[in-house]
């Protein structure tokens, strides 16, 4: 498909703050003409309001009126009338397109109704975040302070002190928590809430579009059990769920609930004008592995870019993917600045201690802070809308994410700039040059399966404890409950006594899920000299970012790891600032345990099924900070981890690959350069991100017999990656040569096949071995229909 820009709009007139002439200035500076590949002019939109709904309290009315808002938007009244009617809903709309109301408004309404048979009405607000719970509570406490006493508000999360916990037991009729203190506090001492629950009419789910994958579907079960309590205690409440714009949001939290939810999601907000650019940062004079020609990180660019913009007052927050990437550009931007500008340029991510993120949120919010680099850990509830500008160092995985982020850009009024710049991978690489593939493209579904029979087991046990569990009640968690029960009883973890299973055992069952999926208990990054807590890292992460030698950067300073102790969950660091960043090296081999789907394409098949992944980190690389050119590589002696879950993976007949020309020398490289370049575009077919799933490619395996490509999920049972990946393997595949294939360079670079992530050195690769490969296995599949 010709894709065609939109039409240019005239100029506006120049203000400082004009997103044109900000991007003007930025691509004008030093040598950066042809960076931008697109840009995209969202134009302004205007507000669109509906009357209050008429059987909305008068004194809800009178609060939120209180508040400065007047009147609600069209698709605020919408979600209030439908709410208001007993409906479950979700509110699928732009960022800062007051989504908050939306809940708050019939939450306040029940409870200021009288009591319904003699119960008085709750109301349940889950976060995914502690910090976000707290931003609503304060929220809360302003909007509902001309109410008086009907509402009593209460945050219920890890660090809620014993008292405060009994007081909001029994007298708080709106709990502000988590999936985590529901899963771990609430549900297994449902009796002591049992007032609470009786009166439970609204449960709220915000920023609803996080829960997707692994940690969906332990929340989606979460919720179930909370469901399954409630009917005992004679209660069917409503889910009233807001969330970043998501296609088939209605559907999504279907699933979620398990109960049917509409959606609202013509958005009648107003928008301010929105410069989209894409940007390619240039090539380097460096090498990187194989002689490869090296582009400059995103991570540098997006760096000169902040502080250009804060240079010129612009308050401007750069997302970045990694916590490593945040702390560099915070660090570049205050070298490259004058005292003044520089201590107003900050980072920002998650393992920072709670009181640090406070602190520098309001920094942020008071202008004290000019620009800040964050990791995702700032795209939830934060409220840090009316920014004039947002940097996207990297596709941040999704193009909800990216709408997410980039809708973060705009005051009341005025126009904002929003830049990707990409980074060096092929699905980056693609992007800025296929802008219809972002612009023109619906963002995607949340992907969450609640059948995950690893994430289901232990839910059940943890249903078992909490009531009796019977055949009625397999229906409320999912079909696959009623193999599961008997397989638990079989290993000793449930009790079948008459027509019932229960938890017999000592040990809580709620131990048993690890619901965000950090792989055990988190481990500590302590200054060896000091005995300081610098922050956390989880368990998967540790062997990768903080096993021996390793660069951790906090806050702009640079740490050395001595020693990472895994039994003991600690990683001991020491101030020291190499000339090098670290990154590290692991090796996997792959076994198929069973096979569920298979289709054939010509000569090669297809398969979907569950596989057992071996990985162990082997060494690490120094490279040089900005150009990534490699130093030197430094063995390791860590443990081999075991994983199992979910691939898919294709094969080769030996006819086909003598049809694409792969001798002995070639094959092993083209198999490997088309998984690289797989993983690479896989993203754009499942919602996830690259380092989400994982690949091995072989040119003879010993369950298939035959050169295979196995390509991943990263999450123990799978997170649906793969199977999106085998449902839509023509576009995926098409895609995937059709990126190797337009790359310029010469035979692989980290544009096309080379991955960031690779274990062996990027060695074997055949960048033309790989297109012949991918061209012989789709020229097997029929055309669409
Ligand atoms: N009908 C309205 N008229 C004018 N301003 C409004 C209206 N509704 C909400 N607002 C304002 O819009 C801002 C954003 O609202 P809110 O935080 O609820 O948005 P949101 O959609 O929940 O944001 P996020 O995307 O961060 O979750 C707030 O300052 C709020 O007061």
């Amino acid at each position: 498909m010709q894709y065609e820009p939109a039409p240019p709009t005239p100029d506006p007139p120049t203000t400082r703050r004009s997103p044109r002439a900000m991007l003007a200035r930025l691509e004008s500076a030093g040598d950066r003409s042809g960076r931008v590949t697109h840009t995209e002019h969202l134009p302004a939109r205007a507000a669109r309001y509906s009357p209050w709904p008429h059987r909305l309290h008068p004194d809800v009315v009178a609060a939120v009126r209180a508040q400065g808002v007047d009147r609600p938007y069209s698709h605020q009244a919408e979600a209030l009338e439908r709410a208001l009617a007993g409906e479950s809903v979700i509110v699928a709309t732009g960022t800062a397109s007051g989504k908050s109301l939306t809940y708050l408004a019939p939450v306040l309404h029940a409870l200021l109704g009288p009591p319904v048979d003699g119960r008085a009405p709750t109301a349940l607000y889950l976060a995914p975040t502690k910090a976000l719970a707290a931003d609503q509570a304060r929220a809360v406490k302003e909007l509902a302070a001309p109410l008086g006493t009907a509402v009593r508000h209460a945050v219920y999360d890890g660090d809620t002190p014993a008292e405060a916990r009994a007081w909001a037991r029994r007298y708080a009729n709106l709990l502000l928590t988590n999936p985590d203190m529901l899963h771990r506090g609430l549900l297994p001492g449902h009796r002591r809430w049992s007032s609470f629950l009786r009166g439970l009419r609204y449960v709220v789910i915000d920023e609803s579009h996080v829960y997707r994958g692994v940690f969906g579907s332990h929340v989606a079960q979460v919720l179930r059990r909370l469901r399954r309590l409630c009917a005992h205690h004679g209660t069917r409440p409503v889910f009233l769920l807001a969330s970043a714009t998501a296609a088939e949001p209605g559907p999504g939290a279907s699933r979620l609930t398990g109960v049917e939810v509409g959606a609202v999601t013509d958005d009648g907000s107003p928008r301010g004008e929105l410069a989209f650019a894409l940007w390619e940062p240039p090539l380097t004079e460096a090498k990187g592995e194989r002689g490869a020609p090296v582009r400059r990180s995103a991570t540098a660019e997006a760096a000169e870019l902040l502080c250009d913009l804060v240079a010129e007052e612009a308050r401007t927050v750069a997302f970045v993917r990694s916590r490593r990437a945040a702390e560099l550009i915070a660090l570049i931007a205050r070298e490259r600045l004058d005292r003044r500008r520089g201590e107003a340029v900050s980072s920002y991510r998650g393992g920072y201690l709670p009181e640090e993120r406070r602190a520098l949120e309001r920094a942020l919010h008071s202008g004290e802070l000019l620009g800040l680099a964050a990791t995702n850990a700032l795209e939830l509830g934060v409220d840090i809308a009316g920014l004039d500008a947002v940097l996207i160092a990297g596709f941040p995985g999704t193009r909800a994410s990216l709408w997410q982020q980039a809708g973060r850009a705009g005051r009341a009024g005025q126009g904002a700039l929003a830049v990707l710049v990409a980074r060096d991978d092929p699905l980056d690489t693609y992007l800025v040059h296929h802008p219809e593939a972002l612009f023109r493209q619906p963002v995607e579904a949340t992907v969450l399966d609640p059948g995950n029979p690893y994430v289901l087991a232990p839910h059940l046990c943890a249903a078992a404890d909490e009531l009796p569990l019977t055949e009625a009640d397999f229906s409320v968690f999912d079909d696959a409950a009623r193999e599961l029960a008997p397989k638990l009883t079989a290993r000793g973890l449930l009790r079948r006594r008459g027509a019932a299973w229960y938890w017999t055992r000592r040990d809580r069952p709620s131990d048993l899920a690890d619901i965000r999926g950090e792989g055990g208990p988190q481990v500590q990054v302590v200054e060896e000299s000091t005995g300081r807590l610098l922050g956390t890292v989880d368990t998967a992460a540790a062997h990768t970012t903080v096993h021996e030698g390793a660069v951790h950067l906090h806050r702009g300073t640079s740490f050395v790891v001595r020693s990472l102790d895994l039994g003991d969950h600690t990683a001991l660091v020491e101030a020291a600032a190499p000339p090098w960043t670290t990154s590290a090296r692991d090796v996997s081999e792959i076994a198929v345990l069973d096979t569920d789907l298979t289709e054939q394409w010509g000569a090669s098949r297809m398969y979907l099924g569950s596989v057992e992944v071996t990985n162990q980190v082997v060494s690490y690389l120094r490279r040089r900070p900005v150009t990534g050119e490699i130093l030197g590589e430094i063995k390791l002696d860590m443990p081999p981890r075991v994983l199992r879950t979910r691939a898919v993976w294709w094969t080769l007949t030996e006819d086909q690959v003598d049809e694409a020309r792969l001798t002995p020398e070639i094959l092993p490289g083209a198999l490997h350069a088309a998984e690289h370049a797989a993983i690479g575009m896989l993203p754009l077919f499942a919602t996830c991100d690259r380092w989400d799933i994982g690949g091995v490619s072989t040119a003879l395996h010993p369950d298939t017999l035959l050169p295979t490509i196995f390509v991943h999920d990263g999450h123990p049972g799978g997170a649906g990656f793969a199977e999106r990946g085998f449902h839509a393997a023509r576009e995926w595949l098409t895609a995937t040569r059709d990126a190797i294939a337009a790359c310029e360079c010469e035979s692989g670079c980290p544009s096309c096949v080379q991955s960031p992530k690779c274990g062996n050195g990027n060695d074997p690769l055949h960048k033309r071995g790989a297109v012949r490969l991918l061209t012989v296995v789709l020229r097997g599949i029929a055309p669409p229909p």
